[in-house]
Formats: C-alpha cells, structure tokens, sequence
C-alpha cells in the first residue's frame, strides 16, 4: 500500500501544475450548515479537512447522521460548502464536475429500466459525444471487466441487484476516471452478494488505478477494502481519527483474508475509533454494522 502522493516528473514542461494536482481529493476546513423552512439550522460538518492521494482507497465510516453522504456530494459538487475549500486533481469541484473527473455510484443503482446493460453503461460516453465504434468498444471492454458480457442485451429488470449494481459501476467507469466516489453502492445487497462485490471492486480498482472514496456502514467492509478508513463523529459530523489499513495490495486481497489476524485486528481499531476501548456491539453507535 501507498498513502504518498506521486511527486511531479521533474521533466514535465509546460505550466507549473495546480498545487495539490497530484492528489485526488484536497479538503480544507470545510464546514456545511443546512437552513430548513423556517430558519432553523443544521450544522452536517464542520472543520473537515482530508486528503485523499491518487489512486488511494478511502472509506467514510459513523454513525447515521455524521456528514458522510454530505461530505460526499460535496466533493461530486451536488452541494455546496458553505465555507471551505475543496480539489479534485487540483481543481474545484465545479470543474472537475464539467471536466468528468470522477465517477459516481450510490446505493441505488440508478439505472434506466429502457436502457439495455450496453445502452446504459454507454450513457456518459453518449452525453460527451463519444462516436459510436469507440462507444461500442469502450462497452464491451467494461462488460469484460465487471462480468457481464453475456448480459449486454439484457435489461435491468432482468437482472439481480448484485448485477444491477455491476451495471452501475461499469457506468462508473465508462471515462476511465481516476476517481470514484461511492455512497454505500452494496447497501442494498445480501451479505454473500456484498461480499462477492467487494471483491469485484477490489480486482477493478487493481485493474484501473483509479482512487476511491467510499461512504458505508459496514466496518469489516470498510477494513476489507480500504488504505485509509476515515471515522466520523456525529453531528456536527468532524473527522475524530483516520485508520491505516494494512492489508496489502488490492489485487492481493482473497477471500481467505476475511478470516486473516490482521483483518480482524483492523476492524478492532475502527471499532474502538468508533466507540472507545470497551466497544462491543451492544454499545455500537446508532447506524454503524458491526458485523
Ligand atoms: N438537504 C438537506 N437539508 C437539511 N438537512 C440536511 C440535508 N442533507 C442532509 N441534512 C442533514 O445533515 C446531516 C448529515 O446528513 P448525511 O445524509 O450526510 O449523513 P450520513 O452520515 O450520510 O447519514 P446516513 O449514514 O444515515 O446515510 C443530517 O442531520 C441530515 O439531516
């Protein structure tokens, strides 16, 4: 595992780079207030400062309530700090939005019932004017990569979740981002089609290089897949302590690993990040799965 940023060729020409460039996610003391109808106001976040280095593994982990899917639509620019900086590769969120920096998958797989597998996952490239052979290559290429290529005609009442949910992150992955942003994409999924997809997404991320930040519940899964689990209070939601994995290289991470010292020591941190030395499950906090 690497949690140091690339350094910049000393060869490059050219303009000097954005500061941060090389980093995935920069964000400087951001702070989120919601206003609701009548004046009331919700502090979601505050103080939140996090990098998260090219091509690292992140996940979001607190309590129901705590800011992850806040801070989330913060860094895909579907919501706005109300103080704060934040970069994607070196840019604003608002440009890094326009430019398809990163890729986008949430809990539900958000796909169109008209659309065939193919015709969905080819959605992004469509909307950007890609042609259709390169299209069509760039489809077939990702139905590969996410298991699916016998399914390509299908449509998504024709498969199961855990399908529905490949399909998304295909979609994903349709512009090769060298980011992705996830919100609990295997929320909605049984316990043995989770695991399966958790580690799908492992060989993929081996596969494309890309970084990841993923919001979840779930601390075996966070440990399981990432570098670095970020641990969240609850509201106003702040970033009470980051949790190196060690768990080794992505593609080398098997099924056996569930059962591995090390992975059951690094559910143990989480946990007592969580929820102090004396954490057990019956004290978890409210919206976190122990299991
Ligand atoms: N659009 C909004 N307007 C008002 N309050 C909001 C809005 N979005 C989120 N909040 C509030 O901000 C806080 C953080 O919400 P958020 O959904 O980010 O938490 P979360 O950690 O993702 O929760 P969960 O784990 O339950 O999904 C909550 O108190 C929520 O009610």
């Amino acid at each position: 595992m690497s949690t140091s940023a690339p350094q910049p060729s000393a060869a490059a020409t050219g303009p000097t780079p954005p500061a941060d460039a090389t980093e995935a996610v920069v964000v400087r003391g951001v702070e989120r207030v919601f206003t609701g109808a009548k004046g009331a106001t919700v502090t979601a976040l505050t103080g939140i400062e996090l990098t998260v280095h090219d091509g690292e593994f992140v996940s979001l982990i607190g309590p129901s309530g705590c800011g992850k899917s806040t801070l989330l639509r913060l860094i895909a620019d579907l919501d706005e700090p109300t103080a704060g900086d934040i970069r994607v590769f070196g840019r604003t969120a608002r440009q890094a939005r326009i430019d398809q920096a990163y890729g986008i998958a949430f809990q539900q797989a958000g796909l169109l019932p008209w659309r065939s597998v193919a015709a969905n996952i080819e959605l992004p490239l469509q909307l950007h004017g890609v042609g259709a052979s390169a299209r069509r290559a760039r489809v077939a290429e990702l139905v590969e990569l996410v298991g699916l290529s016998d399914f390509a005609k299908h449509y998504p009442d024709q498969l199961s979740g855990g399908m529905q949910q490949r399909v998304a992150i295909a979609r994903s992955l349709a512009e090769s981002p060298r980011l992705l942003l996830m919100d609990e994409p295997f929320g909605a999924l049984d316990e043995m089609t989770r695991e399966r997809m958790q580690t799908e997404l492992l060989r993929i991320r081996a596969e494309t290089g890309a970084a990841v930040v993923f919001v979840t519940h779930s601390i075996p899964e966070a440990v399981y897949l990432s570098d670095r689990v970020v641990v969240m209070s609850p509201r106003p939601g702040r970033i009470t302590d980051e949790i190196d994995v060690r768990l080794g290289e992505a593609a080398e991470r098997g099924e056996d690993l569930r059962e591995d010292t090390a992975f059951f020591e690094g559910v143990t941190a989480v946990r007592e990040a969580l929820h102090g030395p004396q954490a057990s499950s019956a004290g978890a906090a409210r919206g976190v799965d122990v299991r």
